[in-house]
């Protein structure tokens, strides 16, 4: 034999309020959608029939009434008291496009904030009106309905707890959110709710107008003034809207979210998923007719048509910016003050973007700020510092030689100097090694060397035990007497040093096995055309030598921004103190 399911419907409605809807609020826009639904089906037969929702709350109770189709009794015991059924899918079970529910559960909202649903209902049929009143215990009683006109009108009383949400201000605020963009004339006890419709609408207004309408709209709507509007449409999902462009940096790591309206009727104000990562810079909102939501109705089902349309509005945004470059650069270049982050994390994978930043974005550089596409011009070679503090230790002396570099310190500025390739597969690209430099450091003159050698001679002893060779050269600007220059091989040996003094024997040894020979050696460059150098290294007494060297060395770490080890940090000390000692004159104490 064959029975039917029994429905808990408490249970059900547990279900609802705990897991699927965020707050009981939602109540308003179920009934209000059910209407407008209402209303549409009767207008698709007629379309001179009247179009209109009142809603009236007081004293704890709340009415909306609707000139929409109405049911007839077999439909009261089909619809609204079968749990999952809807009269708004097709034959295969798909939501109809005209309507805004699909699920058939929506009506179960009331529950939430009532123990009774009462409905009088007079169908376009002509089939006489009825009353049926369904109760949150699941029982539900049927009978004849006074009602003369077509339509529906919905009656719940406040349960006891929930009188918050049939406070009349709270229900205007709730009808407003939902439905102020509803092609209807709504109205709350008497005052009129829904606007002109969609503010982005191109009707008779002028240009002019409409932007200060959309401008008006992000400022009372969301909050500020945005610094572009780009025009959305994907007509592949029913969709039209705005994006506005943000006047100040958005945080590209946190999810944007939107304002979405599903045929007019509000989704949600924070949806994710509308637009790609990388679009950080925007905030849209647009009403869709074919994009689906999920059952609570408070976010976009992430579906292959969700991915399609991302998709399209990311091609609308990329648009606008490469648009911006060819007809307002110096718009463009407020932009990219804003948003330089976003739309270089963007370059990093797409092309256009890279162009629009090769063209337009300027870095530092040690030859003043200028754009990749202006360097690469002037200098045929893309040379660049990969980080911050290489940038400021080797910029002035390499500008002294006249190697122009770029600082790639900054996030993403050495990927995306890399990445010109992918524009210009000519180009050179050159990262600055530290080591480079001394190639374009001049020796000194035969003569000239060959009286310093007991000078380097005896400075190499000072500062051997800490890893490190002396070498002589000349070169500009005169005025820096010393430069410590590390090559990556000789950094990656430093650490390697500097760990093995910290661990055990055993790990010692492991490590050793990768150490590279002596050669990469970080060298101490003390320049002779500086006079202060020139000086100690004709000084006779071997001590001062010794401090001075050290002092040298000390200074050379500081300024390139070295990492300081314990045996760096007493030699300065001691150093610095030292040279007080020579410096201050002898007193009695
Ligand atoms: N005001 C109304 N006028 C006419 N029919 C209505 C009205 N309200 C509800 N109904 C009928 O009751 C059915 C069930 O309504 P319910 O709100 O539970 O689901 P739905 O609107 O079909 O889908 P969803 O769960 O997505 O809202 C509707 O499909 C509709 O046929």
């Amino acid at each position: 034999m064959n029975r039917s399911f029994q429905v808990d419907l408490r249970g059900v409605v547990d279900l609802l309020s705990q897991h699927l809807y965020s707050s009981p609020r939602v109540y308003v826009r179920e009934l209000l959608q059910n209407a407008v639904d209402a209303v549409t089906a009767r207008r698709a037969a007629d379309d001179a029939a009247p179009a209109g929702i009142a809603i009236d709350v007081a004293g704890g109770t709340l009415r909306i009434t609707d000139t929409g189709i109405g049911l007839s009794e077999a439909q009261v015991h089909e619809l609204l008291a079968t749990i999952g059924r809807s009269s708004k899918r097709d034959e295969l079970g798909y939501g109809r496009r005209d309507f805004l529910g699909q699920f058939g559960i929506g009506l179960l909202s009331a529950f939430l904030v009532a123990d009774e649903t009462r409905v009088v209902t007079r169908s376009a049929t002509g089939a006489p009106a009825v009353s049926w009143t369904g109760r949150a215990d699941g029982t539900y009683a049927v009978g004849p309905g006074e009602r003369d006109t077509i339509g529906t009108t919905v009656t719940l009383t406040a349960r006891r707890g929930a009188e918050q949400w049939f406070v009349p201000e709270t229900v205007v605020d709730l009808a407003t959110l939902y439905g102020s963009m509803l092609p209807f004339e709504i109205t709350v006890n008497g005052k009129a709710i829904s606007g002109p419709g969609v503010p982005w609408q191109a009707d008779e207004r002028s240009p002019g107008h409409r932007s200060a309408d959309l401008v008006g709209y992000a400022q009372e709507v969301l909050g500020f003034t945005p610094f572009d509007i780009v025009d959305l449409d994907v007509p592949e999902a029913g969709l039209t809207g705005v994006a506005y462009v943000l006047p100040f940096p958005a945080n590209p790591a946190e999810q944007a979210g939107h304002r979405v309206y599903l045929k007019r009727m509000l989704l949600a104000e924070n949806a994710p998923g509308l637009l790609p990562d990388w679009a950080f810079f925007a905030r849209c909102v647009v009403d869709t007719g074919e994009l689906r939501p999920t059952a609570s109705r408070e976010a976009l089902y992430d579906d292959d048509q969700l991915a399609a349309t991302r998709e399209a509005l990311g091609e609308q945004l990329r648009g606008w910016l490469v648009g911006l470059s060819a007809t307002n650069p110096q718009r463009l270049n407020q932009f990219l003050k804003i948003h330089h982050l976003g739309v270089k994390a963007l370059a990093l994978h797409d092309d256009d973007m890279l162009r629009l930043v090769d063209e337009w974005w300027p870095l530092e550089t040690n030859v003043g700020r200028m754009t990749l596409a202006e360097f690469r011009a002037r200098y045929g070679v893309l040379r660049y510092c990969a980080t911050a503090d290489e940038f400021d230790q080797l910029a002035g002396v390499a500008a002294a030689q006249n190697l122009p570099v770029i600082n790639g310190g900054y996030t993403y500025d050495s990927e995306l100097v890399e990445r010109v390739r992918a524009l210009e597969p000519e180009v050179r690209v050159d990262r600055l090694d530290p080591s480079d430099l001394t190639t374009a450091f001049a020796d000194l003159d035969p003569d000239t060397a060959l009286a310093v050698r007991p000078f380097v001679a005896a400075a190499q002893r000072c500062v051997d035990r800490l890893g490190c060779e002396v070498v002589v050269r000349e070169f500009e600007p005169a005025s820096l007497p010393v430069l410590y220059l590390v090559d990556r091989a000789a950094a990656f040996a430093g650490e390697l040093r500097a760990t093995k003094e910290t661990v055990d024997e055993l790990w010692a040894g492991v490590l050793s096995a990768f150490e590279k020979p002596e050669r990469d050696r970080p060298q101490l460059v003390l320049n002779y055309r500086n006079p202060l150098v020139r000086r100690i290294s004709r000084l006779e007494n071997a001590e001062l030598t010794a401090l001075a060297v050290e002092s040298l060395y000390g200074q050379a770490l500081l300024l390139g921004r070295h990492p300081i080890r314990p045996a760096d940090s007493a030699l300065l000390n001691r150093a610095f103190l030292s040279l007080l000692d020579h410096a201050v004159p002898n007193g009695e104490n």
